[in-house]
């Protein structure tokens, strides 16, 4: 968890390419909107680029990531290199496709789930295994995510700022003209919403956004991880935080409006993430969803962990001889993306167990997800992740860094379009025929952790 925002890279007040480590030039490379008709090139990290969903060429769905332009030569071009006059935009003409390269998975361990299905080890301890939702367990996540993750209790990105209707989703299908008023206009923090002013920056020195102006973006701090903290220390740092406060910029809204504003949804025990740790002051998490639970633990429990971790001695004693009887999640994060939003490398490690699994699963259009190591100065292998998609950190690999620097526009399974079908039917609700029309421009994230490991107590004075 990281923070995630709407802003292109600015180049002008940006320090000189060098000072940039391996894992932020690539983050920059992918990110680079400054200049229109030149996607970034994919081909040109095709040695280490990982796309193991892709459709075969020739079969019966295109690819649609070659479909849009993605693998097109002109895309080749560095864009600082052409003359701003010379600027090719393809606007109103069809891109073009370039060819699709074959890409050479023979570093990939290969391991055979217990279900037969493939999995390709992509670093240490994390796991990709293509295509692992069906169609229907897209779609009915898809709805899941938008209908039912941002109901009350569970805290959304937009709860601190606007009073919500609990029924969000429903209007953002019925009435999505609805108004929703900011929280400061009924409560006063002026002081507090001062000091909050303060721009935020990441270790590169580029700016993470401001997330009471936008109401989108995650503050960015650098913490110990929780497994070194321990559960104590963060109880006691955790006494002083009063809650995040609302924006004194924000305007009144629709609910299309605050809906399509929305960066993420909360499950399970709360995380906060102006302190970057979980809220422990409750007695117990808000109820994990059980269908999204038994995905995470089936998952995890057909996984070959021996294979994984042999020969890894760090790993070895990371404890995955217990995950496939007692992995249960018990928080998790739904990150909904709009096409233009970016996720900053990061490493999660606020959870007690630091490689208990990290299951995360995707919806929607694809996306370029970075993964690297323990040090932002190792490159990261570009991974194009699409829907279906289930990626597991563990072991060593729950300290790596990730992010996700683009969505790729034009990549919506069709699956996902709205057919002549739904649109006429009455027995199609107004929340499915919804959901698709968020994703038509939208990716969703869904990943799931397990704070306590299994037999973990609780002190009850320090709660
Ligand atoms: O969107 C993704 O695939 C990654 C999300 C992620 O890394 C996070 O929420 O911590
Ligand atoms: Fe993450």
């Amino acid at each position: 968890m990281s923070s995630q925002n709407t802003s292109a890279s600015s180049s002008s007040s940006s320090p000189p390419q060098t000072q940039y480590t391996a894992f932020r030039q690539a983050e920059k490379h992918f990110k680079n909107r400054a200049h229109k008709g030149h996607l970034p090139s994919i081909r040109k990290y095709l040695p280490t680029l990982v796309d193991l969903s892709r459709p075969r060429s020739g079969g019966q769905e295109e690819d649609p990531v070659w479909k849009a332009g993605w693998w097109s030569p002109e895309n080749d071009v560095d864009p600082a290199s052409v003359p701003d006059g010379k600027k090719k935009n393809s606007k109103g003409k069809e891109r073009e496709k370039g060819e699709r390269p074959e890409i050479d998975y023979s570093d990939l361990e290969r391991i055979k789930l217990s279900d037969g299905r493939k999995g390709y080890i992509v670093a240490p301890g994390c796991i990709l295994i293509p295509q692992y939702l069906s169609i229907d367990q897209q779609l009915e996540l898809l709805h899941s995510a938008l209908a039912e993750y941002t109901r009350p209790p569970n805290p959304l990105s937009i709860s601190t700022h606007y009073d919500l209707p609990p029924n969000l989703f429903d209007l953002y299908a019925t009435a999505p003209n609805t108004l929703v008023e900011p929280k400061h206009l009924h409560q006063q923090h002026a002081q507090q919403q001062r000091a909050n002013s303060e721009p935020t920056t990441d270790q590169d020195g580029s700016k993470a956004e401001q997330q009471p102006t936008k109401a989108r973006g995650r503050q960015l701090i650098e913490t110990e991880p929780a497994s070194v903290l321990g559960y104590e220390e963060i109880v006691a740092r955790n006494k002083t935080w009063t809650g995040d406060i609302p924006s004194d910029k924000l305007g009144i809204k629709t609910v299309e409006q605050v809906t399509r504003e929305m960066r993420w949804a909360n499950l399970g025990w709360v995380y906060q993430w102006s302190t970057k740790s979980y809220d422990f002051s409750r007695d117990k998490p808000i109820p994990f969803p059980p269908q999204l639970a038994a995905i995470c633990s089936e998952v995890v429990s057909s996984v070959p962990w021996g294979e994984v971790f042999s020969g890894q001695s760090p790993d070895a004693k990371c404890g995955w001889e217990n995950w496939p009887k007692d992995y249960a999640p018990d928080t998790g994060i739904v990150n909904f993306y709009q096409i233009k939003d970016t996720l900053m490398g990061h490493v999660d490690r606020s959870e007690l167990d630091p490689a208990r699994p990290l299951v995360s699963l995707s919806i929607g259009h694809a996306a370029v997800l970075l993964l690297g190591s323990a040090s932002r100065h190792d490159p990261p292998r570009p991974i194009i992740i699409r829907s279906g998609d289930c990626l597991i950190m563990s072991g060593s690999g729950r300290q790596a860094y990730h992010g996700v620097p683009r969505i790729l526009e034009g990549t919506l399974p069709s699956h996902f379009e709205l057919s002549p079908a739904d649109s006429d039917s009455f027995s199609t609700s107004s929340t499915v025929k919804a959901a698709k029309q968020f994703i038509a421009s939208a990716r969703i994230n869904i990943n799931a952790r397990q704070v306590f490991p299994p037999g973990f107590t609780r002190p009850t004075s320090s709660k």
